[in-house]
This record gives structure tokens, sequence and C-alpha cells, in this order.
């Protein structure tokens, strides 16, 4: 997969380089290019915003380097999916996150100030599918932490990128619920123990043990999750709990 992405902070997606992803980009599993929009700016100042059309507070990205540095990230004919993080978009959940996955190009508008002229998106969605997405129902001062996000959630499903691909299976959202409680050594710290179904070697009885306690947990937290289940994803020693 390659990754592109459009910022006037580059520093900001130093994080990148690091760790996971650092190893994934070493391994060439994933391509990431950071671009600086003011590239494509022609002014002294290296202009990339203006006045809201309609009054208002704050400024907005100009059109004009957008779309000259979607032209060159993006040229006729190539194809990629434009993702724009913005609180006005779809909230991001890990079933998107497979589905981005899935993509042999992603690139990242990160907007600022009040966000991007409206006809960037409007003009690109002509030629790429777009995908606005939101993290939740909160504001940023722009794009850039969200794009870490995204790439993260992207970046570890990508094959060959996480160590044991088993990991990506019982985790939290992996199969609709969030996951269990997990201990390691000692079996006693600070007068608390490990619930000792775990240490008894059963492995059918600790099975059942981590799946009602994710399905309690997730009740308790989460119902619109266990509502939003198939019928069928859950077992009739499920339905017990
Ligand atoms: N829901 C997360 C999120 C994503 C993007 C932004 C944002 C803020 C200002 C300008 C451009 C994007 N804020 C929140």
């Amino acid at each position: 997969m390659r990754i592109d992405v459009i910022t006037i902070f580059p520093h900001y997606l130093a994080p990148l380089r690091e760790s996971l992803l650092g190893r994934a980009r070493d391994k060439g599993l994933l391509e990431v290019a950071v671009h600086d929009l003011r590239d494509w700016t022609h002014d002294r100042h290296r202009t990339v915003d203006d006045t809201p059309y309609g009054g208002g507070a704050g400024m907005v990205m100009r059109p004009e380097p957008w779309g000259e540095a979607l032209d060159t990230v993006v040229p006729a004919g190539e194809k990629a999916r434009l993702i724009v993080p913005t609180p006005a978009g779809e909230v991001f959940t890990q079933a998107m996150a497979h589905e981005l996955a899935a993509e042999q190009r992603l690139v990242f508008a990160c907007g600022r100030y009040e966000g991007i002229d409206a006809r960037v998106v409007e003009e690109a969605a002509t030629r790429m599918p777009v995908t606005e997405i939101s993290l939740g129902d909160y504001v940023l001062n722009g794009g850039e932490v969200a794009v870490l996000v995204i790439v993260e959630a992207v970046g570890r499903l990508l094959p060959g990128v996480v160590g044991n691909p088993e990991s990506l299976v019982e985790e939290s959202h992996a199969d609709g619920l969030l996951e269990y409680p997990v201990y390691t050594k000692p079996a006693s710290w600070r007068d608390r123990d490990v619930p000792p179904i775990l240490l008894s070697g059963d492995h059918g009885r600790i099975a059942r043990w981590r799946r009602d306690q994710a399905l309690a947990r997730t009740a308790a937290r989460r119902p619109d999750l266990l509502a939003a289940l198939a019928p069928e994803a859950l077992s009739t020693a499920d339905r017990t709990v």
C-alpha cells in the first residue's frame, strides 16, 4: 500500500517513521510520503488560507494549492482513495479500517483552520473516491492527528505488519465485542490474584470465561455494540450471560 499525506505541518507526521509502521516501511509493506501543501503555493508568503465567503470567524484553506497538490500526487489516470479527516465525516470504525486496508493507494488531506474550501472535495470526487472521516464528536485543530490514528489502525491490518496475525483476531472490535481482561505474572500482586480459571489449563473453560467477560464488558460499557451484533454472532451459550 502507498500512503500520501498532504499537510502544512509535515513534521506532525514524523511518528509514522517510528516502530511498527517504521518497520513495515523498512520491509516494503507500506510506502509513506508526506507533502507540504505550501509547495503548491506561488506567492512570497506561501499563503494557504483566506477569509470565508459569507463572513464568520477563522480562515478557510484556499482551493488552488489543494487542486495543484492533488493533481501532482494523483496524476490523471492514477487510482487512489482520498481521505479527508473532518468533524463532519463518517465515524471511523474497525470495519472501515479493514475496508481501507484493502486499498492500493490512500491520499490523506489534512485540513486546518475552519477546514478546506468545499469545492476541493467536490472536484476531487469527479476523478477518485473520497471518504470524509471523523474520529468522534470532538474538534481538533487539524486533520494530522486523525491521520496518525487512521494510518496506524489501517497499517497494522496489512499482511506482515503485525508479528502474530492471531493477535488481530481477539482484540477489541475484531469480533464486534470489547476484549476480555488480560493478566500476566505474578499470579498474586498487591494481594490481588489472577482469576484461578486462567491457571487451570482447561482451555475450553478459559475460552468460555473470556467470552463471558467480553460479553459482560460490552453490555456494561458499549450496549450499542451488542445491539449491532448480527444475531448469528451470539451462540446459545452466549445468550445465558
Ligand atoms: N473527529 C476528529 C477530527 C478530525 C479533523 C478535525 C479538523 C479540525 C479542524 C480542521 C480540520 C480538521 N477535527 C476533528
